[in-house]
């Protein structure tokens, strides 16, 4: 049976780092679960790879078409979602699926998926280290570096309503707990 591995965190903790270690090492077992965002991309990333990008207006039409497994306004004005198409591309693959969604997306995935999910809290070693890890990663301006901040603040007392608790502090040590957890979960 296809199974559903959500990691989840407050921005920041380290859980796209983890997710593409996931995908590196496990890529005839994983897909990775690409979702739709409002956010504009990143010179780094990748339309279709990273994200799907898309307006504002065309993703509240998707809404109100039930497109999404699930969907959440994370940011002001700022939208991300999982496609119910997107988790079927991956089913037709025969593989397990892979999420990196915020905390209260992850919640209602493992709601919907009870029975077939593993969802991954990534914990920072502290809050001091969570916030140098985002002004490090000079993604964010002033504005948006405070909203993640603030709502990394109440991200963090959600840890106790998910499956596992991962701890990120030294890199290559929770990588390879990831990679434990993960490989448990999907031979069982
Ligand atoms: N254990 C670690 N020690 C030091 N730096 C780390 C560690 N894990 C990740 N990082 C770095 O911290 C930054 C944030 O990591 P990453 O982008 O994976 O976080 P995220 O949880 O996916 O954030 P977001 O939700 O904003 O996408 C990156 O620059 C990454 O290289
Ligand atoms: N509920 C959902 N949250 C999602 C989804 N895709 C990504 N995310 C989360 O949004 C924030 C910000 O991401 P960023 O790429 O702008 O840094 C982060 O917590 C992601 O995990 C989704 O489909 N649904």
């Amino acid at each position: 049976m296809s199974k559903l591995i959500i990691l989840t965190a407050p921005s920041g903790a380290g859980k796209t780092t983890i997710v593409r270690y996931l995908l590196e090492t496990m890529p005839e077992e994983l897909a990775f679960s690409i979702s739709a965002t409002t956010r504009a991309c990143r010179p780094n990333e990748v339309e279709g790879k990273d994200y799907y990008y898309i307006g504002v207006e065309q993703f509240q039409k998707l809404i109100e078409e039930d497109a999404f497994a699930e969907w959440e306004e994370v940011y002001p004005n700022q939208y991300y979602g999982t496609l119910h198409s997107e988790m079927n591309r991956i089913w037709q693959l025969g593989k397990h699926i892979v999420f990196d969604i915020d905390v209260k997306g992850a919640i209602n995935l493992k709601k919907a998926y009870p029975d077939q999910s593993l969802a991954i809290f990534v914990k920072p070693p502290s809050k001091e280290a969570l916030f140098e890890r985002l002004r490090q990663r000079k993604t964010e301006n002033e504005e948006s570096l405070r909203k993640r901040l603030a709502k990394a603040e109440e991200e963090l007392t959600f840890e106790n309503k998910f499956d596992y608790i991962l701890v990120n502090d030294v890199l290559e040590v929770a990588l390879a707990e990831a990679l434990q957890v993960v490989r448990q979960f999907t031979k069982s």
